[in-house]
């Protein structure tokens, strides 16, 4: 096996990425990103940003997030502590999967992340109190080209699996989806 074990998920250029772990008499070794490995799935992967949060109570929710055509980016989403329920909303208009989602439960020490492509949003339900995510981004953070979805969508029709709570003020606005949204196209 080489460093990474890459299994493709329903959606195109989604990924989930299990890193080998060394494990030894102190405890264990993982590469948590390769991007000469990473690059031969999806598109290359270089990193410009990483981010780390963490979220008190359970049944929080983040997003959706996504950053427009002006500033694609990819992520790779790891857990860092405690468990989350993690959600990708594909926004490619020439995808044959355009607004299908994938959710992914990704626990602090499984050794797994999921490889989110440009052109789709994120969010994710955290399943534990304390839980902490690394994000690694493609690209810069650019609020002027981010855009938000809805969790409660009627549209994207999300299955989260526990009420959604302490919504950010500003994910309780993001506007519904409708005949004139666009996607992502890249
Ligand atoms: C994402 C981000 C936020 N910020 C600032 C803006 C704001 O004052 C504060 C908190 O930002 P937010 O409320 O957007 O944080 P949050 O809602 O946690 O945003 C995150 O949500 C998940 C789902 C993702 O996928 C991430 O990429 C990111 O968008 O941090 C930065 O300075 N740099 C960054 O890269």
């Amino acid at each position: 096996m080489s460093e990474f074990l890459v299994k493709a998920l329903p959606l195109a250029g989604l990924f989930s990425v299990q890193h080998k772990r060394f494990e030894d008499d102190r405890g264990h070794f993982a590469r948590l990103f390769c991007e000469g490995s990473l690059s031969a799935f999806g598109q290359p992967f270089h990193i410009r940003q990483i981010n780390h949060s963490c979220t008190r109570a359970r049944g929080s929710v983040r997003g959706l997030h996504y950053q427009n055509s002006n500033a694609p980016e990819a992520k790779l989403i790891t857990c860092l502590r405690g468990e989350v329920w993690d959600v990708a909303v594909d926004l490619r208009p020439d995808s044959e999967t355009f607004l299908r989602w994938h959710a992914e439960h990704l626990r602090a020490g499984d050794g797994r992340s999921l490889l989110i492509p440009a052109g789709f949003a994120h969010g994710f339900q955290t399943l534990t109190d304390d839980a902490e995510l690394l994000y690694l981004h493609s690209a810069d953070y650019t609020p002027a080209h981010e855009g938000g979805l809805s969790v409660n969508d009627p549209r994207l029709a999300i299955a989260w699996p526990l009420p959604v709570n302490n919504l950010s003020a500003r994910d309780s606005s993001h506007p519904l989806l409708d005949e004139h949204f666009a996607g992502v196209p890249l």
